[in-house]
């Protein structure tokens, strides 16, 4: 099967980007472009530094060195941070507040007012299947709806960028099922999307995966291309695979 072409626009570029936290180095030389309405999917495990990138990629920290350009612009940049749908891996929500209340205060935060306003609270909330649970307080919920609330608010102001960090942790496979539907229809809409994870299947439906460990992009391409390259037969194989190359 070839890769669907890649639309050329690029989104997010990073160019030799490294970070260290005082004198620890986290991220080695990270060259990477996202292209516009493309599924990129970070794959990599536990610490090796997938949450650190997305906070450069969003501008929340900045780079010890290289470069990051997210829509044109280099980051960090605040106008910029407001075109993206960021949704954090611990969620930020303000748990005494009810959905609706939580949901009202980032709309706000957006611009969005009036009919348009509690319209698209409605729609993202159906999205995720909460719109039974709006008027709920948010520290009634469990851990599950609370990354589902996470993602509606990213989705609230139809961002053109969505960077979701382990968006379906705690999801369960059905409803996690619908999510991915939804990305993709958003996919095809326009809207470009990276996400972190380490969940094998899920990286199979991104469109390119990074494969990063220990700070270091061990290998990009499309996944099946990534199984092929490696001569393995699975994801998994693969990335173990270009880990053992590299070490
Ligand atoms: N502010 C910080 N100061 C010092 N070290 C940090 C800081 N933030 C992250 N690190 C370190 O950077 C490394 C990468 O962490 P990061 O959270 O980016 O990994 P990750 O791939 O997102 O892991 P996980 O899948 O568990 O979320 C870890 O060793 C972590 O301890």
């Amino acid at each position: 099967m070839s890769p669907i072409p890649l639309n050329p626009d690029p989104v997010i570029v990073a160019n030799h980007v490294g970070k260290a936290f005082s004198n620890k180095t986290v991220l080695t030389d990270i060259s990477l472009t996202v292209h516009k309405a493309e599924t990129f999917g970070l794959l990599g495990p536990s610490g090796s530094g997938k949450t650190t990138l997305v906070k450069l990629l969003t501008g929340i920290d900045e780079v010890s060195s290289g470069e990051i350009t997210v829509l044109g612009n280099v980051m960090p940049k605040l106008s910029v941070f407001q075109q993206i749908g960021y949704m954090a891996q611990s969620d930020a929500l303000y748990t005494e507040l009810s959905a609706q209340e939580n949901l009202e205060l980032f709309a706000a935060l957006y611009g969005l007012k009036g009919a348009r306003r509690s319209a698209r609270i409605l729609e993202v909330m159906e999205l995720v299947s909460l719109h039974n649970d709006l008027n709920k307080r948010v520290d009634q919920y469990s851990g599950g709806m609370k990354r589902r609330l996470s993602l509606a608010i990213a989705l609230l102001h139809d961002p053109p960028l969505l960077i979701l960090d382990e968006p379906t942790v705690g999801i369960d496979p059905l409803l996690r099922q619908s999510i991915w539907n939804e990305l993709k229809a958003l996919n095809a809409k326009g809207t470009t999307i990276l996400l972190t994870t380490h969940v094998m299947d899920e990286a199979s439906k991104c469109d390119r995966l990074g494969m990063i460990r220990d700070g270091r992009l061990l290998a990009v391409n499309t996944p099946q291309s990534l199984i092929e390259e490696a001569g393995q037969s699975s994801i998994e194989e693969a990335f173990i695979y270009y880990g053992g190359e590299q070490s």
